[in-house]
């Protein structure tokens, strides 16, 4: 655990190629999401596994039970490392799901409230009356309660959610960026320094179109390691 996950949103093969060869020789652990997944399918998986990488497949399924259940039986041959799907879907296709991933080594995660949503379009748009880290951690127990091994969160909620559900209830957080870094779309973000409870970072935009993906990546690794020094204070 304690991993920066580098998020290969691009739309190509060849481009994941060309981003990864300054990385030769290192094990990484990538993330293919839908844009990725959607033009290159299992391929890309292969290639990335062949390669000794460890992958995050990102399709966030959110259908009726059976579908997705059926889905995770399909996807539990590609062995990959993660796979997740969305909390609002509800603890019956939270359980299907559960019982679709048959294989023992992929880890299940439930992305509960997405790290761009702000307090207002959750209370605005989705019409909730509760607060949004009322519903992450919601969202997070009716996870545990499936069966899921962690969930898909912002760095802000995760001491919560460790707290409602227990230290080895992983918390997997994008939304991450460095001090001065373009947010982009995201709205609940945090610094790599301040993510001490995060077992995972979801890098994608800070590293994958930087200058310098290499040295973007290390920085994260290292900042990340002074929120290790704060838990161990
Ligand atoms: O499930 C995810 O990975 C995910 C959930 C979420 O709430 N927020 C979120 O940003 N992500 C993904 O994490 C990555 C973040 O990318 P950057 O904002 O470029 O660092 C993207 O690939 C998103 O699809």
């Amino acid at each position: 655990m304690r991993d920066v996950i580098i998020a290969l949103d691009v739309p190509t093969k060849d481009h994941v190629t060309t981003f990864l060869e300054p990385f030769k020789g290192e094990n990484l652990y990538v993330k293919v999401g839908m844009e990725l997944f959607y033009r290159e399918g299992l391929s890309v998986i292969y290639a990335l596994k062949e390669q000794g990488h460890r992958v995050f497949l990102d399709v966030k399924l959110h259908d009726i039970p059976e579908t997705v259940k059926r889905t995770m039986q399909q996807l539990s041959s590609l062995e990959v490392d993660m796979v997740n799907v969305h909390a609002l879907g509800g603890k019956r296709m939270m359980e299907a799901a559960r019982v679709g991933l048959t294989n023992p080594t992929s880890t299940l995660l439930a992305v509960t409230q997405l790290t761009s949503s702000s307090e207002e379009m959750i209370r605005g748009e989705q019409q909730l009356a509760i607060s949004l880290e009322k519903s992450v951690l919601s969202l997070s127990s009716h996870a545990k309660e499936s069966g899921i091994d962690g969930v898909v969160c912002s760095a802000l909620e995760a001491e919560g959610i460790k707290k409602q559900n227990g230290s080895s209830f992983l918390t997997v957080t994008p939304g991450v960026r460095l001090a001065g870094s373009d947010r982009h779309d995201q709205v609940r973000v945090v610094e790599p320094k301040d993510a001490i409870h995060s077992d995972y970072l979801v890098v994608g935009r800070d590293i994958t179109r930087s200058e310098h993906p290499v040295a973007s990546y290390r920085t994260y690794i290292e900042e990340w390691g002074k929120a290790s020094c704060k838990t161990s204070q």
